[in-house]
């Protein structure tokens, strides 16, 4: 991920590119019949001969978050009251199994001096999902990203997923999520300030 400020007084505009690591989906697909292979998977059967390929792309593409540009504007009007951005859709892959966890982002920040175009609260969400990731980690990720980039006076962010590998598979746990939270500045400091986070992201609801 690159990020570059080109600034003018007014509106910021940060390009936010992702660096695709060099792949070889050709060896990939390889590698990929061989583990189906070796799985017992029966790659001559009618329907599975693009199997390996598609599979490739498929977790090649899941790992790829789209490029976009984070624009911030001047708080004009001196908003000082909490900015939520609820039921953000996202998907990942849990980076132990290599299996979906799917859910809900809910981020908010507190402004500052700048705000930013509401819709840049989704692709942060994005951004730092679309790789293999722990549940934790990818919180810390989108809350610290916000407060780095923001300057925000305070920063929330709530992820609730649901990890295949624990509904699917393993334990079995069928209609489980988990919850996890990062907090920055006032929303972590200033009890009130968290605890209206907290009623007004309503999370789960
Ligand atoms: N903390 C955390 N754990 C996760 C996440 N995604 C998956 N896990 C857990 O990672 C653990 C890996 O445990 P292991 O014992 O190494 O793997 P396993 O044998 O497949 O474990 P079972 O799932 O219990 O069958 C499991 O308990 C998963 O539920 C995540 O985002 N955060
Ligand atoms: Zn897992």
């Amino acid at each position: 991920m690159t990020v570059t400020s080109i600034t003018n007084a007014r509106v910021d505009r940060v390009p936010v590119r992702h660096n695709a690591t060099a792949r070889d989906l050709a060896g990939a697909e390889q590698a990929a019949v061989a583990m189906l292979t070796a799985l017992g998977v029966d790659l001559k059967r009618e329907g599975m001969a693009e199997t390996p390929g598609r599979m490739v792309r498929a977790l090649a593409e899941m790992c790829t978050p789209r490029d976009f540009d984070l624009t911030t504007f001047p708080n004009e009007a001196g908003y000082d009251q909490l900015v939520i951005e609820r039921r953000i859709r996202f998907q990942s892959l849990c980076e132990h199994h290599l299996l979906p966890f799917t859910g809900f982002a809910y981020v908010a920040y507190l402004p500052g001096t700048r705000i930013l175009g509401l819709s840049k609260l989704a692709r942060v969400v994005e951004l730092f999902a679309c790789q293999p990731q722990v549940q934790e980690q990818l919180t810390q990720q989108i809350a610290d990203w916000l407060r780095d980039q923001l300057k925000p006076k305070g920063v929330g962010v709530v992820l609730d997923a649901e990890h295949m590998c624990m509904t699917l598979r393993g334990a079995r746990a069928e209609g489980s999520t988990t919850v996890t939270s990062a907090l920055h500045g006032l929303l972590l400091d200033d009890l009130r300030a968290r605890e209206e986070f907290f009623l007004l992201a309503k999370v789960g609801i």
